[in-house]
């Protein structure tokens, strides 16, 4: 390869995400190599990488897993820093192959409608900007839907998206109902033969217990178009909140009944660590990650990729 030559799509998306990780990967990486250094493996060097592996938010049970592992044959021996981030590696594929799925579209259901839910911020309009932009450039017709009535920011963003990827947006006035919203967007989306409809929903903590029934009242309604509707719920959560990611995968899976999982804000944060314990705990399909804020930050979920990106293992 000289240095004109492009990088191939796979190399380049591979770089974002290893970059992305990076954080994760050299503090774990990093204390990783300052413990095994002129020490051979003993139960306290296993005790201080399982502590360094929790402190990378990958959870008890995986930590501990991957502790077992190192240690499996290599009492008393020399170990270095990459037989460790291979173990690694290993044993986080592990629990994410079971979990890495792509989001299946049942052409059959037409619209097929997905509904995007979320806390505030966690990247929910965005990824449904990127989601739009991936759908559209597979032939499918798309249509948007401003469910985050609350915000005319939100409206306005999702527009935005809308005219960026030549996509409908249905929408109403800032404050207006956003059940409403959703049952008129999914009339329409009837009516124009729509392959499919993303919904954008307001912003809301997972502990709000009057938000939370509203997004209940949201799906009690799309069922009156449609009794199959929605066809996924996508929770999309921020990965830079770490260890709360679990209380809002537990509440909006009981509220909505979460079909698959997208995650934010990969780039730039040490605790990428968390999808593998919500891997581990909820084994909910992981459909999407998201490395950045462009139209191309969104990619589909690779268990080994994403394993080796966090064990800082290149290419
Ligand atoms: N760095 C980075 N930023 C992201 C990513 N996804 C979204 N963002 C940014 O996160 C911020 C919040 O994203 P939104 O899409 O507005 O989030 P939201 O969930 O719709 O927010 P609410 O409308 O408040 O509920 C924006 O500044 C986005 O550009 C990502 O993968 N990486």
């Amino acid at each position: 390869m000289n240095d004109t030559t492009p990088e191939t799509p796979k190399l380049s998306w591979w770089r974002r995400l290893s970059d992305g990780l990076k954080r994760t990967s050299s503090s774990l990486g990093t204390a990783v190599a300052d413990l095994v250094t002129k020490r051979k493996l003993d139960r306290a060097m296993l005790d201080d990488i399982e502590d360094v592996l929790l402190r990378a938010d990958l959870g008890t049970s995986v930590a501990v897993r991957i502790a077992d592992a190192v240690g499996t044959g290599r009492y008393d021996k020399a170990i270095s820093a990459d037989e460790v981030k291979d173990v690694v590696a290993t044993e986080v594929e592990k629990v994410l192959a079971a979990v890495a799925k792509p989001l299946e579209i049942d052409a059959g259901k037409k619209p097929f409608v997905i509904l995007v839910v979320g806390v505030n911020g966690s990247g929910k309009t965005t990824t449904i900007g990127k989601l739009s932009q991936k759908f559209a450039t597979e032939g499918r017709k798309v249509m948007l839907a401003a469910g985050d009535t609350f915000r005319a920011a939100a409206i306005e963003q999702l527009k935005v998206w809308g005219e960026r990827t030549r996509t409908p947006v249905i929408s109403g006035a800032q404050g207006s109902d956003s059940a409403s919203l959703a049952f008129n967007a999914l009339t329409a989306a009837k009516e124009q033969a729509v392959d499919l409809l993303l919904i954008d929903t307001a912003g809301r903590l997972q502990n709000k217990a009057e938000l939370m029934n509203e997004l209940e009242k949201v799906v009690r309604v799309i069922r009156k178009v449609d009794a199959t509707a929605p066809h996924a719920v996508l929770l999309v959560l921020d990965a830079t909140v770490g260890q709360n990611a679990l209380s809002q995968v537990e509440a909006f899976h009981r509220t909505a009944g979460v079909t698959g999982l997208v995650m934010t804000k990969l780039d730039g944060t040490a605790r990428g660590g968390i999808l593998v314990a919500l891997a581990e705990k909820f084994k909910l399909p992981v459909h999407f990650i998201g490395v950045g804020e462009g139209v191309d930050d969104l990619a589909p979920f690779t268990a080994r990729d994403f394993a080796r990106a966090i064990a800082g293992i290149e290419s």
